[in-house]
């Protein structure tokens, strides 16, 4: 059930990290220091999971490699059964000095060994943050092919291969599968960005003395999100107006998702015969159908469909003064018109609406998101396996990787309506929409597996109960 990275923790690239260390130097550290604490720190951790079970650190030409031989000695130290295999020679000082304290054999990589060669525990500290090139495919090949075999795999900061700042792949679908990635003084953009997120395993992060971490990209925060009170009414506890279209379907999914994230009052704005539940309410649409300023947040696009009717009800929402949340349908009609509106909006789209919207751009998703925010105005959730949140204000957060099973029809318009939820009660826009995808991602944890959106919605309220 826990989230497999530290939950509002701070999220530092190669560069941020290199300053950091460079900090704690002017501060009377030494990276040989630093390396110390991580390797110690590495070797604690294989020491509570090795359980006396024989170790192979592979170690690399740099400071990745550095941390492995202080963690080998370390491991010796308290009697575990290390062997070290490296990738050539340190060619850093502060790795060379680690080597250099190390007493034991070190057998050749990948070269040396054997075929079909492994150990029961296998350590990565072959590259870290310094990776700047695809690695060998001999090295990548060697490096899945021990982890595979190994009953332990942990990766020293990062899978080797893994592009410490966009979360891509050197070497192109070659990176190893990790069961635990320790990441050193702080968690990097691959351990949250796809694809090297899902290489990492679950991902811990080692405290090497880098002190407090400034960070603009954190990791989404569990949201406190207050119970209501003995004043509460059921227009306090926020009114939301979903306004569907032709699939019925998607906008009752939402209606339904805002009513359990907590909504006093959710309006559907389709029409149609009643039918269950009940406590929704269905109105026909009709042009002043947003002007009850009682509205404290309107979703759209939800099943809205994407023809003239559709561009009508997206109109006169844009022209209101309520808070926004647009998805789906919605996002394909906007070309651009969300300029000059005040009130918070939040857009919502996947890979596929965020290209149409924005374009093909440069950058990892998180430099993508951040301008798409800036450009927009709006808060932008690019969602996916790697959901990222930015303000236009440049304040950006990842979301822990959640359950796969959400890649199923419906659950985005279960998110839609459960950030519409907290929208509606006045939780500022970022807020709203940060822990409108926590809430969805640990009601998807909880029920696990080959859900309905239906059931996604009706475990958002044991998700609530998580949050406090
Ligand atoms: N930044 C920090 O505060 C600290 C970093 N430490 C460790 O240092 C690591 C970064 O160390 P480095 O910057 O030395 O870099 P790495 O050890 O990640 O790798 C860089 C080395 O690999 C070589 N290299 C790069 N790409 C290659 C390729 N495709 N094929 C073959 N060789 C390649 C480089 O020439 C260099 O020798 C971190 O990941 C972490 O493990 C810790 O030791 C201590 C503190
Ligand atoms: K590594």
């Amino acid at each position: 059930m826990l989230p497999n990275v530290p939950e509002g923790a701070p999220v530092l690239t190669a560069a941020a990290m290199r300053a950091a260390e460079d900090r704690a130097i002017a501060a009377g550290s030494s990276v040989a220091a630093l390396m110390e604490c991580a390797g110690t720190g590495v070797a604690e951790w294989v020491h509570r999971l090795a359980a006396g079970s024989e170790v192979l650190i592979l170690c690399g030409p740099g400071n990745n490699g550095g941390d492995g031989y202080v963690a080998a000695r370390v491991l010796a130290s308290r009697g575990v059964p290390v062997r070290v295999a490296a990738l050539g020679e340190p060619k850093t000082a502060a790795a060379a000095q680690a080597r250099a304290a190390w007493s034991g054999p070190v057998e050749a990589f990948p070269g040396g060994l054997a075929d079909g060669d492994t150990a029961p525990i296998l350590v990565d500290a072959v590259f870290g943050t310094g990776l700047t090139r695809a690695v060998d495919d001999a090295v990548a090949d060697a490096i899945r092919l021990l982890a595979g075999r190994a009953r332990l795999s942990i990766a020293v900061d990062l899978p080797s291969g893994a592009e410490t700042d966009s979360g891509g792949d050197f070497g192109a679908g070659k990176l190893a599968n990790f069961d635990g990635t320790l990441a050193l003084g702080a968690l990097k953009p691959a351990h949250v960005l796809q694809p090297a997120a899902r290489h990492c395993g679950a991902v811990r992060v080692i405290d090497i003395g880098l002190g407090s971490l400034d960070a603009v990209l954190r990791t989404s925060p569990r949201p406190q999100i207050a119970a209501p009170g003995p004043e509460s009414h059921k227009y306090t506890r926020g009114m939301v107006a979903v306004v569907g279209g032709p699939m019925h379907g998607a906008s009752e999914l939402a209606a339904r998702a805002a009513y359990r994230a907590g909504a006093g009052y959710v309006l559907l704005l389709t029409g149609g015969l009643p039918h269950p539940p009940h406590a929704i309410v269905r109105q026909r649409w009709s042009p002043d159908a947003l002007a009850d300023d009682r509205i404290g947040a309107v979703v759209i696009g939800p099943g809205l469909g994407r023809d003239d009717r559709a561009r009508e009800k997206l109109e006169a929402a844009l022209a209101s003064d309520r808070p926004l949340v647009i998805d789906g349908d919605a996002l394909h009609l906007l070309d651009g018109r969300l300029r000059g509106r005040d009130a918070p909006t939040i857009l919502t789209p996947h890979a596929g609406e965020f290209a149409a919207l924005f374009g093909a751009g440069t950058g990892s998703k998180i430099m993508q998101a951040q301008d798409a925010a800036r450009k927009s105005g709006a808060v932008v959730v690019v969602k996916g396996a790697d959901t990222v949140i930015a303000a236009p204000g440049g304040r950006v957060q990842v979301a822990a990787p959640t359950s796969a099973w959400l890649s199923v029809a419906g659950t985005g318009d279960v998110l839609a309506g459960t950030i519409g939820a907290l929208l509606a009660q006045h939780v500022p826009p970022f807020d709203a929409a940060s822990a409108g995808i926590w809430l969805h991602g640990a009601a998807a944890r909880m029920i696990d597996r080959c859900f309905l959106a239906d059931e996604l919605a009706d475990a958002l309220p044991e998700a609530l109960e998580r949050a406090r």
